[in-house]
């Protein structure tokens, strides 16, 4: 049955893509999905277009200027002390040099080798459709 206790959140999420690789973040241990690798991005604000969401989101985790982005899939997941759904963007062009603003280590990927890393449950698809998308994996 579903627990409408549970709450749902509205998450933007980017896919920062420079020369056939992926930036990716280590969610900090004490988070949910902790000690995985995400996507950076965050959760909307009242009201937010998820566009800005990832903006901001991009700016404050990672001290970049999205300059171009385009929406790649949403998908929606049921963790069981929450449900998500996942506003995936792809991040084609951005200024600055990402870093870790709040510490957390991040490293780029080959997007053939994504599938080696430990993500959160929901990303399987994600991992899925990129590597079809990029490497013509199946
Ligand atoms: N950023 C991000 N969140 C993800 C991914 N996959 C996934 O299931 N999530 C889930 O989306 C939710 C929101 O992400 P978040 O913790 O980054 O939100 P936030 O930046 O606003 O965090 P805050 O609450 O510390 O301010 C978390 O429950 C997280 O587990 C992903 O690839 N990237
Ligand atoms: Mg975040």
């Amino acid at each position: 049955m579903a627990n409408l206790a549970k709450p749902q959140l509205h998450v933007a999420v980017g896919v920062i893509i420079r020369q056939q690789q992926v930036l990716l973040a280590l969610r900090h241990a004490k988070q949910h999905q902790g000690d995985k690798w995400e996507f950076p991005g965050g959760k909307l604000e009242q009201g937010e277009a998820a566009e800005n969401a990832l903006k901001r989101e991009l700016r404050e985790e990672l001290a970049i200027s999205v300059t171009a982005c385009q929406p790649l899939m949403q998908l929606a997941y049921d963790y069981p002390e929450r449900s998500v759904l996942l506003d995936i963007w792809l991040v084609s062009a951005f200024e600055g040099e990402p870093h870790g603003v709040e510490g957390q280590p991040v490293q780029w990927v080959d997007i053939a080798s994504l599938h080696q890393l430990t993500f959160p449950d929901a990303n399987q698809p994600i991992v899925a459709r990129l590597q079809q998308q990029f490497c013509g994996l199946a």
